[in-house]
């Protein structure tokens, strides 16, 4: 991105996590830096402005302040964020624009409005670009997204099994914080005054699992440098979609031998599906040392479509992961044969590329007994020889690897995805599996 153009921050964490403490303290600490401040509140009541507004001692010249109320930067509000960044940037040059989400907001999204101006569909920019003819801002530029997280709810969060109404989109808090924490470029771990040192090594050693690539800063009161979060140059929408932990592990996998404060990871990989049944069991009763785990499978009786598992804290959700590439023409799937010897060499006569892999991430986690417990899902010798439609499925039915809506799932906890198709499309690029 340009030089020239205007820096913009992303601050996310979840509700109470210290976003505003933290955005007061840059204000404070700006200096001459002339900044813009975007306020994202859901409620009717917008405390946060009002409290940017006060206790920053910012005054009118120094710091515009606009708010986005009543929705989700995230979600309805996406354009309406475009249009406040661009009616702020025709009043006068900043130094630089922050964002305060709110705390159910996904970065993901904020970050692929601001990236591709306003996004309209799944496409890559440069498809996004040639197919809509629609502009990105030009006078800015996304700079750095920046995740608080309060070390003092950390692990409960992580255990919770509250769900949060973004706007009509219900979420575990667990799966929202695991969201902000893989797609940011700078990790705040606040409230450190409130927990001790050894839990906050542990908090830690799980925050750089799940996010590699992220610098980690502890802090109390947001007390940041400055520099950290603004004008730092360092986001990229390609390296931040694809920095996340499970997502670095599928692409080379490794059994984390030496353990960091009890923090472990490892890639699951069968050639044979689960049962459904015995794999609905399994999630219903998903072992408790697991933090983390996404990735493909492949279920008994649907041998058309791989589908997505995305477990985050107590949150579970399945979706449709995309076709194998074993059920697309024969002129395709040789083209994509040739083009991956990696795919040649894995190819099954019978079944082509149908099969699991899956990241699991735990702490203190018995590595052996969770395998363990995948294995038994796995269909049995006398199993493979069986009619697998006569298993009962009790997983969602997917028409299209996108339709995602219908929320027919019975099961008490595994729930549909319904992450922004980007990820889909990022597990499917991934492990190589067809749209
Ligand atoms: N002890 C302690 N309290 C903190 C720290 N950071 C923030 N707080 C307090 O935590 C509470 C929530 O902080 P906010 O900055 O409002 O959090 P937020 O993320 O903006 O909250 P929402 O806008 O409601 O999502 C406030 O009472 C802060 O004073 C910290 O490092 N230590």
């Amino acid at each position: 991105m340009e030089e020239q153009t205007i820096p913009v921050t992303v601050l996310s964490g979840t509700l109470g996590a210290g976003k505003t403490t933290t955005l007061n303290h840059v204000l404070r600490e700006s200096g001459d830096r002339d900044l813009a401040v975007l306020v994202n509140d859901m409620g009717d009541v917008n405390v946060d402005a009002d409290l940017v507004a006060e206790s920053s001692d910012i005054s009118a010249d120094e710091a515009e302040l606009v708010e986005l109320s009543n929705g989700c930067i995230c979600c309805e509000l996406r354009g309406d964020l475009l249009d406040a960044i661009s009616g702020l940037t025709r009043e006068r040059e900043f130094d630089a624009i922050v964002i305060e989400s709110t705390g159910v907001a996904e970065p993901l999204p904020v970050a692929q409005t601001l990236t591709l101006g306003f996004d309209q569909s799944d496409l890559d920019p440069t498809e996004f670009y040639e197919e809509t003819g629609i502009e990105p801002l030009e006078n800015c530029h996304l700079d750095t997204t920046v995740t608080v997280v309060d070390a003092h709810q950390f692990t409960e969060a992580m255990r919770s099994d509250e769900i949060l109404d973004d706007d009509g989109t219900a979420k575990h808090l667990g799966d929202l914080l695991v969201e902000q924490v893989e797609f940011c470029d700078i990790l705040l771990l606040n409230k450190c005054d409130l927990v001790d040192e050894m839990s906050l090594d542990k908090i830690e050693a799980i925050l750089e699992t799940l996010q590699p690539r992220a610098e980690i800063v502890r802090t109390t009161h947001g007390r940041i440098a400055v520099d950290e979060v603004i004008d730092t140059g360092r986001f990229d929408f390609e390296e931040a979609s694809r920095s996340a932990g499970w997502m670095q592990e599928l692409q080379e996998p490794h059994e984390s031998a030496e353990e960091e404060h009890g923090v472990t990871s490892f890639v699951f990989e069968a050639r044979r599906p689960f049962h459904p049944e015995r794999f609905t069991d399994l999630l219903n009763a998903f072992p408790e040392d697991v933090v983390r785990s996404k990735g493909h499978f492949w279920l008994a009786g649907r041998e058309e479509m791989a589908l997505l598992v995305n477990v985050a804290g107590q949150s579970i959700r399945v979706a449709p992961a995309g076709g194998w590439i074993a059920t697309l023409p024969p002129e395709a799937r040789d083209e994509q044969l040739d083009a991956s010897p990696e795919l040649e060499a894995a190819w099954d006569d019978e079944w082509g590329d149908r099969g699991t892999r899956l990241v699991v991430i735990g702490t203190e986690m018995d590595h052996e007994s969770v395998r363990n417990h995948f294995e038994l899902c796995l269909l049995t010798d006398e199993e493979m020889d069986a009619d697998w439609d006569t298993f009962d499925d009790q997983f969602p039915t997917f028409e299209e690897p996108e339709a995602v809506e219908d929320g027919e799932s019975e099961r008490p906890k595994v729930a549909e995805d319904d992450t922004p198709e980007s990820s889909t499309d990022d597990v499917q690029k991934e492990i190589g599996i067809a749209d």
